[in-house]
């Protein structure tokens, strides 16, 4: 998967402005950024939500012409932030929500739910609870249940430890990274938190301006030069980082 010269601007906004990314096949990226740098929106061009300005995604060895073939967007999972889960549908219907959607016999479907839900560390009878009765630590182990409900062989996070506290956030990033590895999926991460990136990550790109300012290992990323990047992973209010 990946971006060629991608350009996308609101108004007068230049958000991203020529942005080359490269995921490869099984690989973990984390894209990391400040406030407004423009990491949701790249995640919706590379989705088919937002219709870049120029440049291209390509998946799969294609180009993708603005719209991700269905034949892809099968393939892919995607855990929202917030975990978006549909308030009128039981868990394991929100689970199994595409295996419904695809006309899979609702037993199977349900069978199908319990057992991912069960690896992400909920007991059955979360099954028939609904989306209100969940704490959000909860509701994030439903979304990502959902997200891996179809094995993607691709699967996007947003913001994935957003809104939990460092206990459950240390859990959901300690659940990704085993289920990224057990499954081989690609996945790619977009996050501020830096708990994430090093719990997460294989590769990490830091998006600035609106483009790739930097991307190397996760493991080096303390060893990392940029000075931006240091004002980012320490947290420093000083630094050549200012805030939109
Ligand atoms: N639909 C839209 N219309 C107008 N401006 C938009 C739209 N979507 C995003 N923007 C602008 O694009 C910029 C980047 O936004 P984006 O949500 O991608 O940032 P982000 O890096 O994900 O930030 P955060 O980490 O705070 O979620 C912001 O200035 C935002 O206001």
């Amino acid at each position: 998967m990946r971006t060629h010269a991608l350009h996308k601007a609101f108004g007068a906004t230049r958000v991203l402005r020529g942005l080359d990314l490269e995921v490869a096949r099984g690989e973990s990226l984390v894209v990391i950024g400040g406030s407004g740098s423009g990491k949701s929106v790249l995640l919706k061009c590379i989705l088919g939500l937002e219709i870049p300005d120029a440049g291209e995604v390509w998946l799969d060895g294609q180009p993708t012409g603005g719209r991700p073939r269905p034949a892809f967007l099968e393939r892919f999972g995607m855990l929202f932030q917030g975990a978006a889960l549909f308030d009128s549908l039981s868990v394991w219907q929100n689970v199994a929500f595409r295996l419904l959607r695809d006309r899979r016999p609702p037993a199977q479907a349900r069978a199908r739910a319990i057992e991912k839900l069960a690896r992400v560390g909920l007991a059955p009878e979360v099954a028939d609870l609904f989306p209100a009765q969940l704490s959000g630590g909860m509701a994030k182990r439903v979304g990502l249940a959902r997200a891996i409900a179809t094995d993607p062989a691709v699967i996007f996070f947003d913001e994935p430890t957003t809104g939990l506290d460092p206990i459950m956030a240390g859990v959901i990033n300690g659940l990704i990274r085993d289920i990224v590895a057990e499954t081989g999926a690609t996945a790619l991460t977009i996050t501020h938190d830096m708990a994430s990136v090093r719990a997460i990550a294989d590769r990490v790109a830091m998006l600035h301006a609106g483009t790739i300012r930097w991307t190397g290992r996760a493991a080096g990323l303390d060893d990392a030069e940029d000075p931006m990047v240091q004002q980012f992973i320490h947290g420093r209010p000083e630094g050549p980082f200012t805030q939109p």
